[in-house]
């Protein structure tokens, strides 16, 4: 930056300034007048990252990149400082330095006062502290907004990466938050969990035969018969491929086997559709199995499995109960 004069010799007036905008001319004038007014280049950073400041734009802009910008990436611009308008209040007033990056964006004229200066300024005028009050309050606000904004956009993403984008089903990295909570939860609330694995028969058969886009859209046909057929509180995942698995809380084996049996009945009832065309029928196996005292989730994911894989064993197209089924995890009630 290159110093132009001080801002008594520049032609800019204390009422051309917003923070002063209720402040005693005079007063105001005499503690700026030998303020450093200094031109920037456009592209020119001009924060001080030592020294907490006010800076006030007479001519030009600035932008402000907020400081949580990674190295090496392309900044956001936070905001636009105008002619008249100030940056580094809040600097000067927890008398820390701005780690904010200021940038002029044009070459611009800038008015430069030091936090003593300030506090004066704000000693000597209830406006310039009412100013910058309802200034603060103004980015307080905005801040808050911008946060929720960013909230949302988390939370839009962190369901978008819990979701299966095939199948809109849950994924693998939602049943791997999930299922040890459940499973948690159950064993400390001795109430019962069921899961039921499924795998769609002879895919690879659909696939070669059908095409793939005509086999992703048997893997849509088979997640609305999961989503169709399940209550609100029960969970279907796409397990991987064509495996898809059912999260069945606070049920017992005997009502698990017979959720197996619907969604087979319906899986194999189910008309597949590409484009208004009727492809043919899908079926699938499943496997059954209910929590046991002390396993965990791996175990009772394994013991699902190995039952969906004796009923592809069987002949496929039906279910698979596995033993710990018939002598599920007591409920509550069968416990007291
Ligand atoms: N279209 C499509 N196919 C998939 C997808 N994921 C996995 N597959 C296919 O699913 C098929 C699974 O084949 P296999 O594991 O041999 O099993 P299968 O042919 O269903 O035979 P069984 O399970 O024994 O009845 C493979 O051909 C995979 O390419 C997918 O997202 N879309």
């Amino acid at each position: 930056m290159k110093l132009l004069s001080n801002f008594a010799a520049s032609p800019h007036r204390v009422t051309d300034l917003q923070l002063l905008r209720d402040a005693d001319v005079h007063t105001a004038g005499a503690l700026l007048a030998a303020c450093p007014v200094m031109l920037a280049d456009a592209g020119e950073i001009v924060s001080d990252a030592h020294r907490p400041r006010l800076t006030i734009v007479l001519r030009g802009a600035l932008a402000v990149q907020a400081d949580g910008d990674a190295p090496g990436r392309p900044s956001t611009v936070a905001a636009k400082i105008l002619p008249g308008e100030s940056v580094g209040e809040q600097s000067v007033l927890d008398d820390e330095p701005d780690p904010a990056v200021l940038t002029a964006l044009e070459p611009s004229e800038l008015l430069l006062v030091s936090a003593d200066v300030a506090w004066r300024l704000i000693e000597e005028s209830d406006g310039v502290a009412r100013n910058l009050l309802r200034l603060l309050s103004f980015r307080v606000r905005a801040a808050n907004v911008q946060l929720r904004k960013r909230q949302k956009l988390g939370e839009f993403y962190r369901q978008l990466s819990m979701n299966d984008g095939l199948t809109g089903l849950h994924n693998r990295a939602w049943l791997n938050d999930m299922l040890p909570r459940l499973v948690g939860t159950a064993l400390q609330t001795h109430r019962p969990l069921s899961l039921v694995m499924l795998d769609i028969d002879h895919f690879k058969h659909f696939n070669d035969r059908y095409g793939h886009p005509q086999g992703d859209q048997a893997l849509r046909t088979a997640a609305q018969v999961l989503a169709g057929a399940l209550r609100p509180t029960d969970y279907a995942v796409r397990y991987g491929g064509e495996e898809m698995m059912v999260i069945l809380p606070d049920t017992c084996g005997s009502v698990a086997a017979a959720v197996g049996q619907r969604l087979c009945e319906r899986m194999r009832l189910a008309a597949v559709f590409m484009d208004a065309t009727p492809l043919p029928h899908i079926t699938a196996s499943f496997g059954v199995a209910s929590l046991q005292p002390g396993q965990d989730e791996q175990a009772l994911v394994a013991t699902a499995d190995a039952a969906l894989y004796r009923a592809k064993a069987a002949g496929r197209d039906r279910v698979e109960v596995d033993a710990s089924a018939a002598t599920s995890f007591p409920t509550a009630t069968a416990a007291a």
